[in-house]
């Protein structure tokens, strides 16, 4: 059978994962906002004969070394051994689209265009003469519907035709007489140079001109460098004469004169656009008064709806392992294995599998707010924020948002940051999201503690780390992370009907990792403080003579002058630094989820008052983030120095905002 090799390439939030999905039957991460695939994923079918292997490519506007996406993607197109490139497009979008073909096509890449979203092209009344358009580019455009798969028959036997004779797709562009006289002559080095050939020699002169470092760095250290170089130089201030422009921006310009002409040639637009639902919905979701309340209230309405669908499930399912503990009990009888099974296994993997349904509850909430194209207006509305108090772009906010239901994907969405220390800084604000591992914690104590307001506390708690996010940030970027944050437009991409679906696949896809947690991290955890628990032999079952009552005695005091003091709660802490769960597993092992009367609940009401527990749920929600997230940002940054930066920043934001809440609240006269 033959192989073909096909890279998906285009725009951020074009389709292209979902074309991928359709394609290869996988799953990977589809949404309605920019900068959802940040890595390639690869996956492959068989189309009569054929063999295709095909590349889900992040998304990009260029093909500049500006960011990682970029770089990625541009590597793959140059480097790869692709057959064809499918360049996914937004037929609704077409001038932003075309920016990015036209740069692979200065690559000279075997293109074929994928044109998605005629949906939309067409309620805003554009009309596309597909033939046309293939010919002036000089490459096969196809109509897609990547949702329900239309077009794909074309599109594939396309594709095969296409890898059998690869097209050099440069030979179509127009840069105007003057730039193309130059950067031939650019060129024309070039070509002179085998050590340059690997790649478009038009595309490298082009380049060259664009001050592109990594090109730059290639040239310079060639054999005839110096050679290119003052040819490089000579034309870049010969432009500069003419067009008193930068070179960079002359090529920019001559690509959109083109992209025009193109458009012109071959789309028909009403005279004037009427404005789409979106413009609509926009007017008042991003409104600049009414943009920040319309936030909240739907940050709100998702809490309030989080705890109260949960809880019949939540009382639905403890009681089947209270059930499960009881007749294991019955078996066994007080016995090691009996207290194993029910205060090792049940207690710690059961006591966090209660909280399934508002996890899985969280991650649904954050598919709808994805999917809808809300999530980038959330991002929009918190840019003036953000940039004022924090000197980050509203960019930086999808992460944080993401950042409710798990912090390691997360933390690798913020790879769409151009700078480093945007980055750095986004990242390093993660883990102050309340992620979805830490709602067990808050659940067992609001339940405990605050039950009359359970959907406003949890509300309240989520809020809180959203400010101690902006004031560390604030703090951070006047210290570590100097300097403006770079200006970038904020992308809003048209609201979607969330598709039923996609939003169950991700919410099982994301909830089918938390149950693997419990199986793998959950079990291995409890497992290790049960042993802890039980030892050294003839010492009762958790009590403070245990080899983990005796840990937690050492620990305590250091956190004393929180409210919460004893040795319990310090053990749950070191052991939650596992994975957030585990701090609820650990009392649930502690004081067992079989026994009757209040159980966990009753025990808890012991070791805190109302204000301690508080005080507990923040320290929890802004310390040290898990080991999952912490090896993510190690290999997201190649090294052991942010992880550990963040260690010690989140432990030290902990420490000192608890330490407020107690005194602050012992002050109004809490208790
Ligand atoms: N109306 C409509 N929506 C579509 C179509 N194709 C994809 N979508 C939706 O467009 C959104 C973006 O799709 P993705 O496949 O995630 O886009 P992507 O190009 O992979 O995006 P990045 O990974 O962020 O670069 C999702 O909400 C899809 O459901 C289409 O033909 N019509
Ligand atoms: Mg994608």
């Amino acid at each position: 059978m033959k192989n073909c090799i096909v890279g998906l390439a285009g725009n951020p939030n074009v389709g292209k994962t979902t074309v991928f999905n359709q394609l290869t039957g996988m799953h990977q991460h589809v949404g309605n906002w920019p900068g959802k695939t940040v890595e390639r994923a690869e996956g492959h079918f068989d189309y009569n004969d054929v063999r295709f292997d095909v590349v889900d490519l992040p998304g990009n506007y260029a093909l500049s070394a500006h960011s990682i996406e970029e770089i990625v993607s541009r590597d793959f197109i140059i480097d790869g051994d692709s057959d064809v490139i499918v360049n996914v497009v937004d037929a609704a979008n077409l001038e932003r689209n075309l920016y990015l073909t036209v740069q692979m096509m200065e690559l000279g890449a075997n293109l074929v265009m994928a044109l998605n979203m005629n949906d939309f092209a067409q309620k805003k009344g554009h009309i596309i003469d597909i033939k046309a358009m293939s010919e002036l580019l000089g490459f096969p455009v196809i109509e897609i519907s990547a949702k329900d798969k239309t077009g794909f028959d074309e599109l594939l036997s396309t594709v095969k035709k296409q890898a059998s004779k690869p097209k050099d797709t440069s030979v179509k562009l127009a840069y105007g007489d003057e730039l193309k006289e130059h950067v031939e002559e650019i060129r024309v080095l070039i070509e002179k140079d085998n050590s340059l050939n690997d790649v478009s020699s038009f595309w490298t002169a082009v380049k060259l001109l664009e001050n592109d470092e990594i090109v730059l760095e290639k040239v310079k250290n060639s054999s005839s460098g110096n050679k290119i170089m003052d040819k490089v130089n000579a034309v870049s201030k010969h432009l500069q004469d003419i067009y008193g422009e930068v070179p960079e921006e002359v090529i920019a310009n001559a690509r959109y004169a083109y992209i025009d002409g193109l458009i012109k040639e071959t789309v028909q637009k009403p005279a004037v656009e009427k404005p789409t639902l979106t413009d609509k919905i926009d007017n008042i979701v991003t409104n600049r008064i009414l943009g920040f309340p319309i936030f909240l209230v739907i940050m709100y309405i998702l809490f309030q709806v989080v705890v109260n669908v949960a809880t019949p499930f939540m009382d639905l399912i403890d009681g089947g392992f209270a059930w499960l503990g009881d007749s294991i009990l019955a078996i066994t009888g007080e016995s090691i294995l009996g207290s194993f099974l029910v205060d090792g296994i049940i207690g710690g993997v059961g006591g966090v599998l209660v909280f399934l349904p508002q996890i899985v509850l969280m991650f649904l909430a954050i598919s709808i707010l994805e999917d809808s194209g809300y999530l980038a207006r959330a991002a929009f509305v918190m840019d003036k924020i953000m940039h004022k108090f924090v000197g980050l772009h509203g960019k930086a906010f999808i992460p944080l948002i993401l950042g409710f239901g798990c912090g390691v994907p997360a933390v690798m969405a913020t790879r769409t940051m151009e700078h480093e220390s945007d980055r750095l800084l986004s990242m390093l604000l993660v883990p102050f999201m309340s992620c979805t591992a830490r709602l067990p914690v808050y659940a067992l104590f609001i339940s405990a503690f605050f039950s009359a307001y359970q959907g406003e506390m949890l509300f309240a708690i989520y809020l809180l780390g959203i400010i101690v996010a902006i004031i560390v940030a604030a703090i951070l970027k006047r210290t570590m992370f100097k300097g403006l944050s770079s200006p970038f437009v904020m992308e809003l991409p048209t609201y979607k009907v969330p598709s039923l679906k996609g939003v169950l696949l991700h919410t099982w896809e994301k909830s089918k990792g938390f149950i693997r947690k419990a199986g793998t991290i959950i079990l291995a955890a409890s497992i290790i403080i049960w042993v802890l628990s039980s030892v050294p032999f003839g010492v009762e079952y958790g009590s403070q003579e245990s080899a983990i009552g005796q840990i937690g005695t050492a620990i305590a005091p250091i956190f004393a002058p929180l409210g919460f003091g004893e040795w319990q709660p310090a053990v749950a802490l070191i052991f939650g630094i596992v994975a957030k769960e585990v701090v609820v597993g650990t009392f649930s092992s502690l004081f067992g989820v079989a026994e009757e009367g209040a159980g966990i609940e009753g025990a808890v009401h012991e070791l805190f008052t109302p204000l301690s527990a508080f005080s507990f749920m923040v320290f929890v929600l802004l310390y040290i983030p898990c080991f999952a997230a912490l090896g993510t940002i190690k290999s997201e940054t190649n090294g052991w120095k942010w992880p550990l930066t963040m260690a010690a920043v989140t432990l030290v934001t902990a420490y000192v905002v608890s330490l407020i809440v107690y005194w602050g609240g012992l002050a109004l006269g809490f208790t």
